[in-house]
């Protein structure tokens, strides 16, 4: 075994390559390999492309392969094109024309199904890959970060500066300024922040210093109705010398930036050291205009608040949910007049655009997030669609105080976080005996997983769709059919 190279003969931890990528795996991750006298060994670099050539430094390393970090993208895939935009960590495929990131994203998924869900002939059950209706500017919310720390380009090194946009890639401490659009939201928005922070910056106040955990601005948060083009702000700061600065007059600030767009102002205060927007121990005030925005989906109405969860690209969204209705009506018998489950429903709208189209199915909401299930109330009274009941609960607490619903299901909906489904709430799913699930999921590495345990308790896989709801990321949604076998 070489010196200092762990249980392999290839790479040791922290050393820098240079490797030219050639093949791509979900969750977009590149490939590239090493050979020598030993064999091939398998180097994992994420948010790179095949064909491109690319500086990485070796996190971790197994006896077969290595996960590294990017650090520079030497020289660019020939399939690359330029675009007008500001490149950022979250669009890394931004260049890629979208046929091509489809590509990769069906193929990678397919093969995880194959892998880690074990289904057999996986092809055979693919149905459609959806497009998102708008490749650029889909996006309806961004959190941007302040920090006290830029960094140079040029000189290639950490500097103190005054920062507000997107951390740089691979780094939790250091922040790049949005100087223009990004090509991901709202245009004229980004090509405006450069304001907002001149403003924010001649307060005097400090941006966030993450290495010292100290500093007053945090984050600015901002939400986009694409029904009515209204921006809901929520400006992140700490308490400290919160009286230096004036919310109103920052308010007043947006305005006569972004006039009647502005749909309200928040502030969020928030003292903990975690860099997240929503503090635990923080409060949310209104400042300014109103505390929500509306956006339409497939005709229906919904009001959606700052904390809750609701689909980012809300066009796609109505393709996603068209395909989830497709699948649960095929068995309309399993949906009029009966019991549906909306297992993770965030602001109800599955089940209401499902309650829509149905007759007299009696939905039965759960969602662990309080502001999302009294959101989702609204949501359904505003469109006088009666019959449903929401619950803010966990789903497998939620399972385990209503056992009369086992055995009296037809179709359940799930639709998960990022995590997946807890295996103990898997199991307590499956104990209610529904004859069809739609299980939708942000993350198929997680869905894989749970579809190898619903095989085995009698879920077989009917079909699948894929939608991209991110394009020039690295994320797709997939939407599964499965039936209870007899
Ligand atoms: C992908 S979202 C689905 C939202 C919804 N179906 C929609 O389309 O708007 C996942 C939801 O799961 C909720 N969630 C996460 N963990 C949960 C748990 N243990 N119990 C209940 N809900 C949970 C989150 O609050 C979030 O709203």
């Amino acid at each position: 075994m070489s010196k200092g190279r762990g249980n392999n003969k290839f790479v040791k931890r922290g050393e820098i390559l240079e490797i030219l990528i050639k093949d791509y795996a979900f969750g977009g991750k590149g490939i590239g390999k090493i050979q020598n006298e030993h064999g091939e060994f398998v180097i994992f670099v994420p948010n790179t492309l095949p064909s491109q050539k690319v500086k990485a430094q070796v996190q971790k390393a197994s006896k077969t392969f290595a996960e590294c970090k990017l650090l520079e993208v030497l020289e660019s895939s020939p399939d690359e094109t330029e675009v007008p935009y500001q490149e950022i960590p979250g669009a890394p495929y931004i260049k890629l024309p979208v046929d091509l990131q489809h590509k990769y994203k069906k193929q990678s998924t397919l093969e995880l199904f194959r892998r880690i869900g074990k289904v057999e002939s996986i092809e055979s059950y693919f149905d459609e890959f959806v497009s998102s209706p708008s490749n650029f500017h889909y996006r309806n919310k961004m959190e941007y970060a302040f920090s006290a720390i830029g960094y140079d380009h040029e000189k290639k090194t950490d500097v103190d500066e005054f920062t507000l946009g997107f951390k740089k890639r691979g780094t939790w401490w250091c922040g790049d300024d949005l100087k223009k659009d990004s090509g991901l939201f709202d245009e004229a928005l980004e090509n405006n922040l450069k304001f907002i922070k001149e403003y924010c910056q001649k307060t005097g106040l400090s941006p966030w210093h993450g290495p010292k955990k100290e500093g007053f601005f945090r984050f600015l948060v901002v939400r986009k109705s694409f029904k009515t083009n209204q921006l809901l702000f929520n400006l992140v700061t700490t308490s400290t010398e919160l009286e230096r600065f004036d919310l109103k007059q920052f308010a007043e600030f947006l305005v006569s930036l972004f006039g009647d767009r502005v749909a309200g102002l928040l502030h969020t205060t928030n003292d903990e050291v975690a860099d997240r927007t929503i503090a635990t121990t923080g409060e949310i005030k209104l400042v300014y205009g109103e505390d929500k925005i509306v956006e339409e989906l497939l005709g229906l109405n919904f009001e959606i608040s700052m904390k809750s969860f609701f689909q980012t690209n809300p066009q796609s969204a109505e393709k996603l949910y068209s395909k989830v209705l497709e699948y649960a009506l095929e068995r309309k018998d399993t949906i009029d007049g009966h019991i549906v489950l909306d297992l993770f429903c965030g602001t109800g709208t599955i089940g209401q655009i499902l309650a829509s189209k149905s007759d007299n199915a009696q939905i039965v909401g759960v969602d662990i997030v309080e502001s999302a299930i009294k959101d989702a109330r609204e949501n359904a009274s505003r469109n006088n669609i009666s019959g449903l009941k929401f619950h803010a609960s966990d789903v497998g607490k939620f399972l385990k105080e209503h056992p009369e619903y086992q055995n009296k299901i037809g179709t359940v909906i799930l639709d998960p976080a990022r995590a997946g489904v807890a295996p103990k709430t898997l199991k307590k799913i499956i104990d209610l005996g529904a004859k069809r699930m739609v299980y939708v999921s942000c993350n198929p590495a997680t869905q894989a997983r749970d579809i190898e345990q619903l095989a085995i308790a009698g879920y077989a896989l009917q079909k699948f769709s894929l939608v991209d709801q991110f394009p020039h990321t690295s994320h797709v949604e997939s939407v599964m059919l499965l039936e209870k076998q007899a």
